[in-house]
């Protein structure tokens, strides 16, 4: 989005307002900005001055669309489409080429956000700039704006430099971090994920074992892992493998490129190879791992593919509806014993494949839950948790054992894991890590670990600025940035920097 430029360029000119009623008392003041650009300022829930008649290109004899929207003089990098104009009108910054159809559309966009807000979900960056621009700040939204600060502060420090916030504004902007109002009040605190997942057992990632089979791997797989190439885990995986190996339910949370996959597939393959009698084809699907999209099957179906290419009985395959769906059923037919799939592709083939057994499953693991849980897919994951779990208890079977996997805190995360785990370990979340929090910062030798960010809205640029973060404030040298279009080879060695804290 083009507004932060926008936000940087303009220079506050009118009073501090402290509430809204305030807000509506002062008189609309003139922010300057560079060039020739010019923005009004006007109390946000007022009345919008009237939208002055854009420039037609009488040549043309009709008018453009830039010029529809922006007219002559006004700023014209700022708007590109109707969230920038509820931006705009958030922050209450009129454009005065606000059209009448657009005009109540950057309204409701601003009144939803405000609904959200005051229904306690964490506000955005944008909720933030919003709330601490207008000098809104309620005790029941000062966790939500302390929480969207921090962000802001992370990803986007220009935005709070002296250019825009005044010196009041930046005090006020140390209380909220503190969780008090402007007022000195202390306001609700947003419970930590320690908090909330208070009584389970964490296990911090501190150190690396030597070799996979300290972890309690079997020599066969120990030994395969090394051929492929896996020379020794990583810290991730040297506290989350026993972890996964013990039985109980685990929850690992560590960015891209922390080896969460082999973290949960390895102690998968060691407990269905070492299943006596053998177990065939014909048993069904012992394991299920859920991904949010098909390049994600499809990653971890590759590594899969690797791990089981030792035990020739296993069979594994990933289900996402690209294959032809008549070629998916006749594998499932056949026996398919550790099945990756996308949960809508799941459910699909447990309604309409009668031939997809479950009632033998051993394991099931949500990957990339943060993802999941964002795009709306635990409404879908809880029906296939229950249905996979109704099956076993109609076959008699004892419940399977669970993973979740996650590079991202997501807010709904503590609900869902209480809901879907039972009293689980969990491996690489920080004590005093926040829900919402897009990043993970794992403990390590000589300091905090990789600075990782797997939020969807997060960027490259985001991502550079937490790097730069962390260098001066953790002191780490090499805090390397780790994204999703970087090859896997280069993401494991990114994430070996940091964890090594180089
Ligand atoms: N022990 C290891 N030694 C060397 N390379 C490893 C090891 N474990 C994982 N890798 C490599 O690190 C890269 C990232 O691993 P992986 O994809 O499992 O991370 P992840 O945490 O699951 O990331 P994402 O959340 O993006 O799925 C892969 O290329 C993988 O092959």
């Amino acid at each position: 989005m083009e507004d932060d430029g926008m936000i940087l360029n303009l220079v506050w000119n009118g009073e501090d307002r402290e509430t809204d009623d305030d807000a509506q008392e002062a008189p609309p003041a003139v922010m300057k900005g560079h060039g020739r650009k010019r923005v009004s300022v006007i109390p946000g829930d007022e009345e919008l001055p009237p939208a002055k008649k854009s420039k037609v290109d009488k040549r043309a004899g009709k008018r453009s669309g830039k010029e529809r929207r922006v007219p002559r003089g006004m700023v014209t990098d700022a708007i590109n489409g109707p969230g920038d104009l509820g931006d705009a009108v958030g922050n209450g910054v009129a454009y005065e080429g606000l059209g009448k159809q657009e005009k109540p559309m950057a309204r409701a966009q601003v009144a939803g956000r405000r609904e959200r807000a005051a229904k306690g979900a964490t506000v955005g960056a944008e909720g933030a700039r919003e709330f601490v621009n207008r000098h809104v700040v309620q005790p029941e939204e000062a966790a939500d704006v302390a929480s969207a600060v921090a962000q802001m502060l992370a990803l986007d420090k220009k935005y709070v430099g002296d250019e825009y916030f005044t010196s009041e504004k930046k005090c006020k902007l140390k209380a909220v971090k503190k969780g008090q109002t402007s007022k000195g009040e202390g306001g609700p605190r947003r419970k930590s994920a320690a908090e909330r997942f208070a009584g389970w057992e964490h296990r911090p990632c501190k150190e690396a074992a030597k070799d996979w089979g300290d972890l309690g791997l079997a020599d066969s797989l120990s030994c395969h892992l090394k051929a492929c190439g896996f020379k020794a885990p990583q810290k991730l995986q040297s506290a989350a493998i026993p972890a996964v190996l013990s039985g109980r339910d685990v929850l690992m949370a560590a960015g891209p490129g922390a080896g969460k996959t082999l973290a949960y597939l390895a102690p998968i393959v060691h407990d269905l190879q070492a299943q006596e009698p053998r177990i065939s084809r014909g048993e069904g699907t012992h394991a299920v791992v859920l991904c949010p999209s098909r390049e994600a099957c499809s990653a971890v179906g590759d590594v899969l593919a690797v791990l089981l290419k030792r035990y020739h009985w296993l069979t594994g395959g990933h289900f996402t509806g690209t294959d032809n769906r008549g070629h998916e059923k006749a594998r499932l037919r056949k026996g398919t014993t550790v099945v990756v799939a996308t949960v809508s592709r799941l459910l699909d083939h447990m309604e309409n494949t009668a031939a997809f057994r479950v009632n033998e499953l051993r394991w099931l693991v949500i990957d990339q839950c943060g993802r999941q849980l964002d795009s709306r897919l635990d409404a879908k994951v809880r029906i296939a948790q229950r249905r996979l779990q109704e099956g076993l208890e109609s076959a008699g079977n004892p419940r399977q054992r669970m993973v979740v996997a996650t590079g991202w805190l997501h807010q709904k995360l503590p609900r869902f894991v209480s809901w879907a785990l039972q009293s689980p370990i969990c491996v690489g979340v920080r004590p005093e890590a926040r829900e919402g929090e897009r990043c993970v910062f794992l403990e390590a030798e000589g300091g905090m670990g990789i600075v990782v960010d797997d939020g969807p809205a997060a960027g490259k640029s985001g991502m550079a600025g937490m790097s730069r973060k962390a260098r001066r404030q953790i002191g780490m040298s090499g805090a390397s940035k780790v994204w999703g279009e970087r090859g896997g080879g280069q993401r494991g060695r990114g994430a070996g920097k940091g964890w090594a804290g180089r």
